[in-house]
C-alpha cells in the first residue's frame, strides 16, 4: 500500500484531487494535520479540506494535533457522521513552537502522557486510531517507552519517520531504530521518510520485507510521478514527464486560482510549489532563483510558462542511493510488497 502523506500548505484537498486527477499510484492519503485549537469550533472551512473519498477516489484520513483527548473525541464523533472510519494523532510534528507546548514530538519524551492518552481516546473514539511517530523528541532511547505504551492500546497502524524530532529533517532516517522497532511493534507499520526515487523504494523494500505500507512525502511532491514509477505504471500512456506536468501544473495554478481570494494568495501559494519542483528541472533552480523575487502573479506566470517553452529537461532524482545495503540481510531479501 502506498500512502500520501501529510503535508500542511501543500497536500490540501485541491492538491489532492489536481493530483490524482493526473496520476496514479497512492492507495491512500493522510490529510494534513487539524489543531485541537481549530478543532474545538470546527468551522466547515475546516472540515472542507476533507473528504472521505475524493475525485480521484483516494480514500482520506483525518489528523489531528494535539494534547487534549477529549477534543480527539469529540472530533472523531464529528467526522463519524461525515462517513471518515480512522483518525491519526500526530506525534512527530518536529516544530519547536509545537513541540514545547508537548505536542507532535514534543510528546515523545512523555510517554506518561501518552499512555494516558491513549487509553481514553482508544475507549471513546468511534474511530479507527492511528499514530504518526519519529524514533523521539531528543534521541532514539525514548523510543523503547513509547513501543512499550503504544503496544498496550489497539491502533490500527502505527507510522514511523525513523528521524528524531530536533533533527528536523537533517541527515538521514536511522534504518536501523527502524528495524528495532519493527520488530517489537505489535501494530501494522507503515515506513516514511526520504524516498526519493524508485531505487530508494527498492532498496528500502529490500531491508525491510515484511513490509506492506508506505508513505511518500517529499519525493511525491518533487516527482508526482513517483508512485507510478514504483508500480511500474509509469509511462504506460504518455513517457513524457514535461507535458504530463504541465497539464498537472496548469490544473493546480486554476483549482487554486478558484480557491483562493486574490492574485497575492495565489502568487505565494504557487511559490511554494515551485519550491518542491524546481530540482525536477534542468534550469530549474535559476528560474526558482527568478520567480521567488517576484511580487506579481502575472510576471510570474510569464516566467513559468516562458520556462515551460524552452522544453527544459527532466531531471532524474535528485537524492537516491542513501541506502545502507548492508541493513538487508537482517530480514532477508526482498523484492518489495505493496
Ligand atoms: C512542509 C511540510 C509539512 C508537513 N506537514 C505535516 C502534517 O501536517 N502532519 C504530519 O504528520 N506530518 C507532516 N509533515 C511530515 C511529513 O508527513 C513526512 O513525515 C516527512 O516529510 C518525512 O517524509 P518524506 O521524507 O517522505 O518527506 C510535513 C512535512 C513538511 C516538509
Amino acid at each position: 500500500m502506498m500512502i500520501m502523506a501529510p503535508m500542511r500548505g501543500y497536500t490540501d484537498r485541491v492538491f489532492r484531487e489536481v493530483w490524482s486527477r493526473h496520476f496514479s499510484g497512492i492507495d491512500e492519503a493522510v490529510a494534513p494535520f487539524i489543531s485541537l485549537q481549530q478543532a474545538k469550533d470546527l468551522s466547515l472551512k475546516i472540515l472542507g479540506d476533507l473528504a472521505k473519498k475524493e475525485a480521484g477516489s483516494i480514500p482520506v484520513i483525518p489528523q489531528i494535533l494535539g494534547n487534549h483527548p477529549a477534543a480527539f473525541v469529540s472530533l472523531a464523533c464529528r467526522l463519524e457522521d461525515m462517513g471518515f472510519s480512522e483518525l491519526n494523532w500526530n506525534l512527530g510534528c518536529p516544530f519547536p513552537m509545537v513541540a514545547k507546548k508537548a505536542k507532535g514530538s514534543g510528546l515523545l519524551c512523555f510517554p506518561d502522557r501518552i499512555d494516558a492518552f491513549l487509553e481514553e481516546v482508544c475507549s471513546l473514539s468511534p474511530l479507527r486510531v492511528s499514530v504518526k511517530i519519529r524514533l523521539g523528541r531528543h534521541s532514539k532511547d525514548e523510543m523503547g517507552a513509547v513501543l512499550s505504551v503504544l503496544n498496550r492500546y489497539p491502533l490500527h497502524r502505527v507510522i514511523l519517520h525513523p528521524r528524531i524530532g530536533v533533527q528536523m529533517y537533517e541527515g538521514r532516517p536511522d534504518l536501523k531504530a527502524f528495524q528495532d522497532f519493527l520488530h517489537g511493534a505489535r501494530h501494522p507499520l507503515v515506513y516514511n521518510g526520504d524516498i526519493w526515487s524508485r531505487d530508494d523504494f527498492y532498496a528500502l523494500s529490500s531491508c525491510f520485507p515484511s513490509l506492506g505500507s508506505w508513505m511518500l512525502g517529499r519525493g511525491l511532491l518533487a516527482d508526482p510521478f513517483l508512485p507510478e514509477r514504483i508500480r511500474g505504471g509509469f509511462g504506460e500512456k504518455n513517457k513524457d514527464e514535461l507535458n504530463r506536468f504541465i497539464l498537472f501544473y496548469n490544473d493546480l495554478e486554476a483549482a487554486y486560482q478558484k480557491k483562493l481570494s486574490g492574485p497575492s494568495h495565489l502568487l505565494a501559494r504557487m511559490k511554494g510549489w515551485w519550491d518542491c519542483f524546481y530540482g525536477s528541472f534542468e534550469g530549474g533552480d535559476l528560474l526558482f532563483k527568478k520567480i521567488r523575487k517576484l511580487q506579481r502573479l502575472d510576471l510570474f506566470q510569464k516566467e513559468v510558462q516562458a520556462f515551460f517553452d524552452s522544453r527544459p529537461e527532466w531531471l532524474p532524482s535528485r537524492a537516491g542511493g542513501w541506502v545502507d545495503p548492508a541493513l538487508g540481510s537482517a530480514e532477508g531479501r526482498g523484492e518489495g510488497r505493496l
